[in-house]
């Protein structure tokens, strides 16, 4: 995998040096306050096809230093929702906190910070790959879920948490065998926040269509602990508290689909 730069959680304030997009206007992830977020009639349930993928399709599982990504086929798209078209999905990931007291979700609702937080990434159907959708206004959108602790064990979550232990040092890679991936985001997709934000991450690019799912999900607390404690970045440095540091809306309107 290619070397990406050297930008880490500890050096968030350096972003913007080499990564310009970083100091923008519109930014992510934001705190959202649900007492100032506007119903819009427009934005209808999501619609997920071509989730529900066959044992015999194998995923990529990849440690990238900074989260677990799995790669996910194209055939999955993502229309509804307010989307002006439909889009396809790229990859998911994860970000989470460190031990029992630290929660790592990237966005909070009314200053509570969950968990965990899932990431499924899609690009415009206008573009030909994710890298060129990635750059382009309107090119990404982003379908997060909140990570709660609960007292079962999500046993969807663990077609990639039981693999951890095969990619734990940046740079590995493992095969996932095909589930249905919708079992990875809350039941209920009708009810969401919706807000004009950017990729979390250097490049920073402003051009992510974020929906925020208002339904949790929950994984056991053994969960959330593998998630913690079983992946490596840099220098042998465990990956923990991967959430960037909230960013203002700067008179951004945050939409939600139910009043
Ligand atoms: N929350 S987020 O969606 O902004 C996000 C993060 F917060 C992320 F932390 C990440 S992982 C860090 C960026 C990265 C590093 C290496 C590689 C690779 O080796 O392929 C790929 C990406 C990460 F991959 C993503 N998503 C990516 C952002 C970087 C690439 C642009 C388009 C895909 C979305
Ligand atoms: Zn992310």
């Amino acid at each position: 995998r290619h070397k990406d730069h050297h930008w880490s959680y500890q050096d968030m304030p350096e972003w913007a040096s080499e990564f310009p997009h970083c100091e923008g206007r519109m930014q992510s992830p934001i705190n959202i306050d649900t007492a100032a977020v506007s119903f819009s009639a427009k934005l209808e349930p999501l619609v997920l096809s071509g989730y529900d993928l066959p044992p015999k399709e194998t995923l990529p599982l990849v440690n990238n230093g900074h989260t677990v990504l799995l790669g996910l086929p194209k055939k999955m798209t993502l229309s509804g929702g307010g989307f002006p078209q439909p889009y396809q999905a790229a990859q998911l990931h994860l970000h989470w906190g460190s031990g029992h007291s630290q929660p790592g979700s990237e966005h909070t609702v009314d200053g509570h910070r969950y968990a965990g937080e899932i990431h499924v990434v899609h690009y415009s159907s206008r573009f030909e790959s994710l890298q060129e959708a990635a750059s382009e206004p309107g090119g990404l959108a982003v379908l997060a879920a909140f990570l709660q602790v609960g007292m079962e064990t999500n046993e969807p979550y663990q077609h990639i948490l039981k693999q951890l232990r095969d990619i734990k040092e940046e740079g590995e890679e493992t095969a996932v065998a095909g589930f249905d991936v919708a079992k990875l985001l809350p039941d209920d997709l009708d009810r969401y926040f919706r807000y004009n934000g950017s990729l979390t991450t250097p490049p920073c690019y402003q051009t992510v269509n974020w929906t925020v799912f208002n339904q949790t999900v929950r994984l056991s607390r053994e969960q959330i602990s593998v998630l913690e404690e079983t992946l490596h970045g840099d220098e042998e440095e465990p990956i923990q508290s991967n959430f960037r540091l909230l960013q203002n809306l700067n008179g951004r309107s945050v939409l939600s689909s139910f009043q």
